[in-house]
């Protein structure tokens, strides 16, 4: 067995089923014994920031490692955005990047793709990776590689790994299994038996979930605690459509703070045993907070540690945090009473159905009817007004980069999606977006993949449009995105109005084997009724700030 097949079976044991890429010449013996291999699927797709956006997808959905594989330099530079994304909102990706041979490093020329030095690649990823190594030796490599992806499953963040285009051949003893990491007990069981104190004495507890409790594959377990708890629960923004598929009786929605349902902000913000399990503290989760949450009564599991007022536990991972606490609150009687379940808006009435122009608001009713007639369908959502309108579909499984935001996330992640689990994803993405990676859709077909793709076209950026009325830099003109489909394998219904878009969207879901893009036109200065609380929050919070 050599290098390639060792670190592809290592790999596959730590959650991988699949590895995107763009070959280049420092890459291609890798790519070579990746394919011979067949030990993963190998996907390649047009540009970098799609195959890392796309390797992110797997991860965040299917739980366990992602893996985009890229060429030295100009390949990996291009990835650099999304392995930045993946950092910032605890994904586990694995960069795979070729380089030079031992021989070529040696040879004192310049090297093609090299930037300032040989080792500029290596120092910009470690600004955006939690580990590295260089696989440049067949006998440390198997140790080499233990430690870097076990590193990337403890600590759910990118690593990279760089492997010289003379390595992928040569000979190679197996990757260590490594036993994971173990907390004290005594420390663990102290922050268990303080956390469940802390909450029999609130009056007011509520379950905050985020994004760990997925990336640590612990939403089952969470729900079962939720409904032990008895106490209400809610998800935070990055964490929207949490708990979607289980049983949490008292799961309430997503704490938008002044964007959001008033009701249960609320009870949020005046909460006074506050768990906050896995949630980023981010201006996206709790900027627009009309009180500032009062963190210091809050108790946060995050990154391995747990902090609870002053005390701090710095070595309790989420999920032997979860354990303990399960062990500790029986599945007979809920640990306080079950408290009144939070107010919250109605579920979303269809607005209209007869020919009306089409708003995002018609496109999220338009979603959940879809839904409601034919299951619960995972969505991919790119950065946007599509992103808010996204809170006012029905809870189902929903992958964004809420926090990093960056814009053409969205299509290249619903095609990791599928590729990692086969489940047919819907996309909503804006027109900006679009033009940023839509055209992997171009992929798709090759691929198997089917996506139904939701292409807010407002002829504009007009999330920044909402904050900058005025500007004319927001102005894009409307593109013909329906015409554009044929050409790259799909099918492309251009949606005037909301009884077109329900056609459009049910032709869509019965049509298999070819991506469907509906391409919905919206008026400018037109958007979701979330986006314009955020606006308005955001405004009277920063005039509150000016004094
Ligand atoms: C890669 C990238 N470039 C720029 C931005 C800034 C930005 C937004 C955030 C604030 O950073 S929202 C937005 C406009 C989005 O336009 P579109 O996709 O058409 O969606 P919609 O018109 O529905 O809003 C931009 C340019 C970004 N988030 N990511
Ligand atoms: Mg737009």
């Amino acid at each position: 067995m050599n290098l390639t097949d060792r670190l592809l079976q290592a790999l596959a044991e730590r959650g991988a089923t699949e590895i995107f890429g763009i070959p280049g010449d420092f890459a291609l013996p890798l790519f070579r014994e990746i394919e011979r291999s067949a030990t993963l699927p190998l996907y390649t797709l047009s540009h970098e920031p799609g195959v890392g956006f796309a390797a992110d997808a797997a991860a965040r959905y299917r739980g366990g490692l992602g893996v985009a594989a890229v060429t030295y330099g100009a390949g990996a530079f291009n990835l650099v955005n999304a392995v930045a994304g993946a950092y910032a909102e605890r994904v586990p990706l694995v960069v795979l990047s070729g380089a030079p041979a031992a021989h070529e490093a040696a040879s004192g020329l310049l090297l093609h793709h090299q930037v300032k030095t040989l080792d500029s690649q290596w120092r910009v990823f470690e600004e955006l990776t939690a580990d590295r190594a260089r696989l440049d030796d067949a006998r440390q490599a198997p140790q080499q590689i233990a430690r870097v992806l076990d590193t990337a499953l403890r600590e759910s963040r990118p690593v990279y790994l760089e492997i010289p285009r003379d390595m992928p051949q040569r000979p190679c003893d197996e990757v260590p299994v490594t036993a994971p990491h173990e907390p004290d007990p005594q420390a663990l069981a102290a922050c268990a038996d303080e956390l469940l104190e802390r909450l029999r004495r609130a009056r007011r507890p509520v379950l905050m979930v985020g994004v760990e409790v997925r990336r640590y594959g612990l939403e089952a377990k969470v729900a079962t605690l939720a409904r032990r708890l008895g106490i209400p629960v809610v998800t935070s923004f990055m964490g929207r459509g949490l708990l979607a598929d289980a049983d949490v009786p008292l799961l309430r929605g997503t704490y938008l703070g002044l964007a959001g349902d008033p009701v249960l902000s609320q009870e949020v913000e005046t909460s006074d045993g506050l768990l906050l399990l896995g949630v980023i503290v981010s201006d996206t989760n709790f900027a627009v907070s009309a009180q500032r949450i009062d963190l210091r009564f809050a108790i946060q599991a995050l990154g391995g540690r747990v902090v609870m007022g002053h005390h701090v536990y710095p070595d309790v991972p989420l999920s032997r945090l979860i354990d303990a606490l399960l062990e500790r609150v029986p599945a007979t009687a809920p640990l306080v009473a079950p408290l009144r379940a939070l107010a919250t808006k109605g579920r979303h009435e269809p607005r209209r159905a007869e020919p009306s122009p089409v708003t995002p608001a018609d496109i999220a009713d338009a979603v959940n009817r879809l839904m409601q007639r034919h299951g619960p369908m995972p969505i991919a959502c790119d950065v946007g007004d599509c992103l808010f309108t996204a809170m006012d579909i029905d809870p189902t499984a929903l992958i964004a980069p809420g926090y990093y935001a960056t814009m053409g996330y969205g299509v290249p992640a619903a095609l990791g999606l599928q590729a990692a689990t086969g489940q047919r994803p819907i996309v909503l993405v804006g027109d900006g977006a679009f033009q940023m990676t839509g055209w992997e859709l171009g992929n798709a077909q090759r691929h198997g993949w089917d996506p139904i793709v939701i292409v807010f076209n407002n002829a504009g950026w007009e999330m920044l449009r909402a904050f900058e009325p005025e500007a004319r830099f927001n102005d894009l003109s409307a593109w013909d995105f329906a015409q554009m489909a044929p050409g790259m394998g799909g099918d492309g219904a251009r949606v005037e109005d909301c009884v077109g878009l329900e056609a459009a969207l049910e032709r869509a879901w019965g049509t298999r084997g070819r991506f469907q893009l509906i391409d919905v036109r919206l008026a400018q200065r037109d958007c979701s009724p979330t986006l314009q609380r955020f606006v308005g929050a955001v405004r009277r919070l920063a005039k509150g700030a000016a004094g």
